[in-house]
């Protein structure tokens, strides 16, 4: 990684996370959002607590059928993950071929998970439109099923407009996830990047963009022309 990122590294968690307030301006979040709002209905996957769109592919068995990712996904990221010195692949600056994008009413989440090894052990999240708390739990806990009874080991804020990166030994061994919650209280929870004179966080709907290298790719076999009339 890149000097420029180390001055964004969280410090006192294990290794590593980088956390970057304001990547984007307002207006390419409102531009990302609307972009976002405008996908075609059948591209929406509603589940119970938050809704997704995936891009660049569908992961399945472990692996994916390639797809452009779209401009607007691109054209204000991209060259700013390259340019702070986010790698999606050892030893080189591939960019990333995946972005699942996440959308949260108040009051929905995501249950402790770990993104797992189909993926590069790194994942670049943008938030939109609202801020969201990710908790940490080490992944010997069994905060996977039961997490309203088990207190995160640690919590970030993510801001709107804000760059989340999680990699290495932090992505391989510990679990995220984000409380079925309407307000956070930042007083008692302690986010390591949080200003102690915030109080409370009321959350509004936000989008997530969590940009990831998939590491087995195929072509797809249309694009190829095997299936040529
Ligand atoms: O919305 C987020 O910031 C987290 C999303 C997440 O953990 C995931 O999609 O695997
Ligand atoms: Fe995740």
């Amino acid at each position: 990684m890149s000097t420029t990122l180390d001055e964004y590294k969280l410090s006192d968690i294990p290794s590593a996370a980088y956390y970057i307030p304001n990547i984007i301006t307002e207006s390419e979040e409102e531009y990302l959002i609307s972009k976002v709002n405008s996908a075609p209905a059948p591209k929406w996957v509603t589940l119970k607590a938050r809704r997704l769109q995936n891009w660049g592919g569908t992961p399945y068995n472990g692996k994916m059928i390639q797809e452009p990712i779209p401009d607007w996904l691109k054209s204000s990221i991209f060259a700013k993950l390259q340019r702070i010195g986010i790698s999606f692949e050892e030893n080189d600056a591939s960019e990333p071929n995946h972005v699942l994008v996440n959308e949260y009413l108040p009051g929905q989440g995501i249950m402790p998970h770990q993104d797992g090894p189909l993926y590069q052990p790194i994942v670049a999240t943008v938030s939109l439109g609202s801020h969201s708390i990710l908790n940490f739990y080490p992944h010997t806990s069994n905060a996977a099923t039961n997490s309203d009874a088990i207190q995160p080991e640690f919590s970030v804020l993510l801001e709107p407009r804000s760059l989340f990166v999680q990699t290495d030994q932090l992505y391989k061994t510990y679990l995220h996830g984000i409380a079925e919650i309407t307000e956070d209280n930042i007083e008692t929870l302690k986010p390591i990047n949080a200003s102690p004179s915030v109080k409370t966080l009321s959350r509004g709907t936000r989008v997530s963009l969590t940009y990831r290298r998939v590491k087995n790719v195929v072509k797809n076999p249309l694009a190829k022309g095997i299936f040529k009339h």
